[in-house]
């Protein structure tokens, strides 16, 4: 077994070897005094199938290698353009599309919703067709330079103006990663100044715009989604639920709980909680599970990214479990999402369980040679989905 950086406390994971799954020994676990319903503890929930509405898949091994793990529980996702090089054409998104369905495990319903990388050179009648069509649901504004395969992103609002413009005559959302890269703004406070340097000034000059702010980190991202009317709503990811700066630091540096936006202070985590069991409808979930190789995060400039896929939807349990809002779970996983982007909820549904036996979640997953390691909570998974991914 290979020796991983101790990061597992208390939990044993199961290892996956040559793509098949290694059980840890079925362990018990105290179910503790959280999920109460009038009295009783839920330990078994069924919700509609979530989706998930920010996903990274990359493309090639990588692909086959982690769309298993998101097909196994959700039923739709955005995806994410940032490949190299990225997904910027209305063609390219149909290539991009065919790759992931030919990727798809056998009799997978899973269906991804493209997304466009929108450049400062991007066509408004390109984007425009590739709406009318169906094929895209969102584009994705990068900023230049923010975050991983970003270089081809956005350095002047201006020169895309005419595509925005375009994009709210048809009401087509756009995806933003809200982070400045000013060097001189301190990385802790990216999100914030974006929100009022970049986002409310394009918000006001394209009024109509149907915005959604992706991966959330703060609570000034928490209010500007909850104070911005009715265009625009606001993705969460679960590890920023789970975790702060002081797991990523704390103690050793990290490097696997190492994404961007970074992870902030407590109180910014607890926003993040308070914002997803609220019930407001624009909160959703957007897991952004991103996978990286070992290879490439273990690294002196390690790159950033949480590959959360295979225990997102276990995690999100638990954590609205801890907040005394199971009943909200479904509001946040399956139904606010498809209401913003103006889709019907999934037709079919999950069963949740919290039974007292670990889910069966590897500690990382074979990429040809390399490996690509698993979200790690840090605490044991009390929730689990009843499938599990047939790989
Ligand atoms: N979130 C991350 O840390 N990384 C994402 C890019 C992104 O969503 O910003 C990636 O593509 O690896
Ligand atoms: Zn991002
Ligand atoms: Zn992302």
């Amino acid at each position: 077994m290979r020796r991983r950086a101790d990061l597992t406390q208390g939990l044993r994971f199961c290892q996956v070897r040559r793509g098949r799954l290694v059980p840890a020994r079925a362990a018990r676990i105290d179910l503790g005094d959280a999920g109460w319903d009038g009295g009783r503890a839920v330990t078994e929930l069924t919700i509609r199938r979530p989706d998930d509405w920010h996903l990274h898949l990359r493309d090639g091994a990588m692909l086959a290698a982690v769309l298993p793990w998101t097909a196994a529980h959700f039923g739709r996702a955005i995806i994410m353009p940032n490949l190299v090089p990225p997904v910027v054409t209305a063609s390219d998104a149909a290539a991009y599309r065919q790759r992931i369905m030919d990727a798809l495990p056998p009799g997978s319903d899973f269906q991804p919703l493209m997304t466009l990388y929108l450049t400062e050179t991007t066509d408004p009648d390109d984007v425009a067709a590739a709406a009318a069509s169906e094929l895209v649901t969102a584009v994705k504004l990068y900023p230049a330079g923010a975050t991983t395969n970003s270089a081809s992103g956005v350095r002047d609002i201006e020169r895309v103006l005419p595509v925005l413009e375009r994009m709210a005559e048809i009401g087509l959302p756009l995806c933003v990663h809200g982070e400045v890269t000013d060097p001189e703004v301190d990385i802790f406070d990216r999100e914030a100044v974006f929100l009022e340097r970049v986002l409310e000034p394009l918000r006001r000059r394209v009024p109509g715009l149907r915005v959604v702010l992706e991966h959330v980190t703060t609570k000034e991202g928490v209010e500007y989604v909850q104070e911005g009317g009715r265009g625009i709503a606001g993705t969460l990811t679960v590890h920023h639920m789970v975790i702060n700066r002081n797991h990523l630091l704390a103690g050793g540096i990290r490097p696997h709980y190492y994404c961007l936006p970074v992870a902030k202070r407590e109180a910014h985590r607890l926003a993040l909680r308070a914002a997803a069991v609220s019930g407001d409808g624009r909160f959703f979930l957007g897991t952004d599970s991103a996978p990286h190789t070992d290879a490439t995060k273990l690294q002196p400039c390690g790159c950033a990214g949480c590959f959360t896929a295979p225990n997102a939807i276990a995690l999100a349990a638990q954590v609205f479990d801890e907040e005394g809002a199971l009943d909200r779970l479904e509001d946040f996983a399956s139904l606010n999402g498809p209401a913003f982007y103006r889709l019907p909820p999934s037709a079919s549904s999950i069963r949740l369980v919290k039974d007292g036996t670990l889910g069966l979640v590897p500690s990382e997953i074979e990429v040809g040679a390399d490996t690509v390691t698993v979200f790690d909570p840090g605490f044991p998974l009390t929730w689990r989905v009843e499938e599990e991914p047939s790989q």
